[in-house]
């Protein structure tokens, strides 16, 4: 369990870290969102004494983690990808960091193994493509078979079938009743693979929630409705204080009712429905809705006279 308490860091003028407590719990994946400059990086590099606090105090499993014995098999982190020696192979890397922690290089083996650099654990780093070099770095995060893990942005660089490979280790990881905080630019990769989401914006915390939870709050959920008869649907519908739009004749889009509200208030009226889907907000949505006052870049509108490399994306707006 990772547990921070008014945590504050300050580098002069600048608050990167604004009094955040949370607490992160074993048994599933806690996603860690917010937009560029938002202090997850420092954040996460004062839970592995990276970075010492200017207030406030964050613990793993109850000590600071320059109070443990053997930090490696207490918390695994991947905070860098690119902090290795590059003329070492991932191999001797790995044997080096185990040499050190009195782990046996069969556990080398086993985490080589686990994390798919099997082919190229004996070439040079330096040569390692970003993808190769996350793998190396949660290599190096599994090494002393910790009961916390700490991976930020895993996903970066990964190819679809790495991405996918992060969810189910890190699900996996979970199930076994182990942490697991993760940082990541891409929402929808969060949906799938986090249980529970932190969401910061400008230091602060903006949301503490279970996924679902999150989404649930997002405005803009609304119920499709499609009847033969949807102009007296929608008579009564907003007298009863919903908001509908029609998009093509026949279909209403409904916001402030659920689904049973509408079937309801259909069947009351003898109305007959031939459809009624709730559709939720994305993540995403949710997202963008909490950190709205709070990235450091606004992109605004998209100006429709850039092209390719010039033009902002919606990733690139949060980053
Ligand atoms: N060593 C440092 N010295 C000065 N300012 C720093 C330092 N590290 C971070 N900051 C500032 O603190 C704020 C939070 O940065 P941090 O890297 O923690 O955010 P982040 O959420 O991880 O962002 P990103 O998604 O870009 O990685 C930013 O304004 C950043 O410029």
């Amino acid at each position: 369990m990772i547990e921070a308490t008014g945590l504050t860091k300050r580098y002069g003028p600048t608050t990167a870290v604004d009094h955040m407590s949370f607490t992160v719990q074993p048994g599933r994946v806690t996603g860690f969102l917010g937009p560029n400059g938002a202090g997850k990086s420092t954040t996460m590099r004062m839970i592995v004494g990276l970075d010492r606090p200017t207030h406030g105090t964050v613990t793993v499993n109850g000590h600071r983690y320059a109070e443990h014995r053997a930090p490696l098999h207490e918390v695994g982190a991947l905070l860098d990808a690119k902090a290795v020696h590059t003329g070492r192979s991932a191999r001797n890397h790995l044997r080096a960091m185990a040499a050190t922690h009195g782990i046996s290089t069969k556990r080398v083996d086993e985490v080589i193994e686990m994390t798919g650099l099997g082919s190229v654990a004996d070439k040079r780093v330096g040569g390692f493509s970003l993808g190769m070099g996350q793998r190396l770095g949660i290599a190096s995060a599994m090494l002393g078979d910790p009961q916390t893990l700490i991976l930020d942005e895993p996903v970066n660089g990964l190819d679809p079938e790495g991405v996918l490979w992060v969810r189910n280790l890190t699900k996996y990881l979970a199930g076994q009743g182990r942490t697991v905080f993760l940082s990541s630019h891409l929402m929808s990769e969060m949906a799938l693979t986090a249980d529970h989401i932190i969401v910061v914006g400008r230091g602060r915390v903006l949301a503490d929630a279970p996924v679902a939870d999150v989404v649930a709050g997002a405005q803009g959920s609304s119920v499709r409705v499609r009847s033969p008869q949807a102009g007296r649907l929608e008579e009564l519908l907003r007298r009863a204080g919903a908001g509908v739009t029609t998009t093509e004749p026949g279909l209403l889009e409904v916001t402030g009712s659920s689904a049973e509200q509408i079937g309801d208030t259909a069947a009351a009226a003898g109305l007959p429905l031939h459809e009624l889907t709730p559709v939720s907000s994305s993540l995403e949505d949710a997202y963008l809705q909490l950190t709205a006052d709070e990235v450091e870049y606004h992109s605004s509108t998209l100006d429709p006279t850039l092209s390719g490399a010039d033009a902002p994306t919606t990733e690139s707006a949060l980053r």
